[in-house]
């Protein structure tokens, strides 16, 4: 149970969540202002974790930043929770292959993280492809439990984002519902900077944005790619961060 609900009042702003694959990555999104650092390997799945080496080392050098672990899904985030450094602030888990609620309610309240990481479930837009409960109701299952928080993300990383599996509609009502209980929604999935300025057009306040692929270049071949999905192996660019942040400033008044 988070210890501060007043963590989740709504931002003045839309928050942005960038996720890093290491300690050099984490220093520039920390140098950016970025609001969460998020430590994930994306070469290893939608939310796999980095070594948790890496974990010590950022709590080490970044202490003022909130820094997020993801921990994968449930196998790894049970194994891995209790490494998760106190001083980090969120840790996010994966529900794919629970189809049933109370596995996945299970799951959340037998993770051993240590008492100072607020859990962060995450809900994929793709429910039926990582064979999960779906968006809904993992939202209502968190505002059941009387958490505070959960990032919607996809599970496939094919080159299709949160949009194709989301209507802006479903979006809305999904946020409004998460707004009234007073739960702060991340989204993410593949997501691109001009889809964030289009659905900033909606009148409803999402919690934030969480960004891998749209913030990366390709490290190998160098030819940039339009597809995210494809770019979120590569390499942090700090140009990227920037506008990310730029438009969240402009957008999420
Ligand atoms: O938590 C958010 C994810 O790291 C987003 O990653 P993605 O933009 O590559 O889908």
């Amino acid at each position: 149970m988070p210890a501060d609900s007043t963590l989740a009042a709504p931002p003045r702003r839309w928050q942005l969540l960038v996720s890093v694959r290491n300690l050099d990555e984490a220093k520039t999104a920390a140098a950016l202002g970025v609001d969460i650092i998020d430590f994930k390997e994306p070469r290893r799945g939608p939310l796999a974790p980095v070594d948790a080496a890496v974990w010590e080392a950022a709590a080490q050098a970044l202490p003022d930043a909130s820094l997020s672990a993801a921990l994968g899904e449930s196998d790894s985030a049970l194994r891995l929770a209790s490494r998760v450094p106190a001083t980090f602030r969120f840790a996010k888990v994966g529900p794919s292959g629970l189809r049933a609620a109370s596995d996945l309610t299970d799951l959340w309240s037998e993770l051993p993280l240590p008492a100072s990481v607020e859990l962060v479930p995450v809900a994929y837009a793709d429910a039926d492809t990582a064979a999960c409960v779906e968006v809904e109701q993992v939202l209502e299952l968190v505002i059941a439990a009387g958490r505070t928080r959960m990032l919607i993300d996809t599970f496939s990383k094919d080159g299709r984002s949160l949009f194709d599996h989301l209507t802006h509609d479903h979006l809305v009502r999904l946020l409004r519902r998460a707004n009234a209980a007073g739960v702060w929604v991340a989204l993410a999935g593949s997501v691109r900077l001009d889809q964030v300025a289009e659905f900033a057009e909606q009148p409803v306040v999402a919690g934030c944005w969480g960004v891998r692929g749209d913030v990366c270049v390709p490290s190998v071949d160098r030819v940039p790619s339009v597809n995210p999905a494809e770019r979120r192996a590569g390499q942090l660019d700090a140009d990227r961060v920037h506008a990310w942040m730029q438009t969240l400033q402009t957008h999420g008044n």
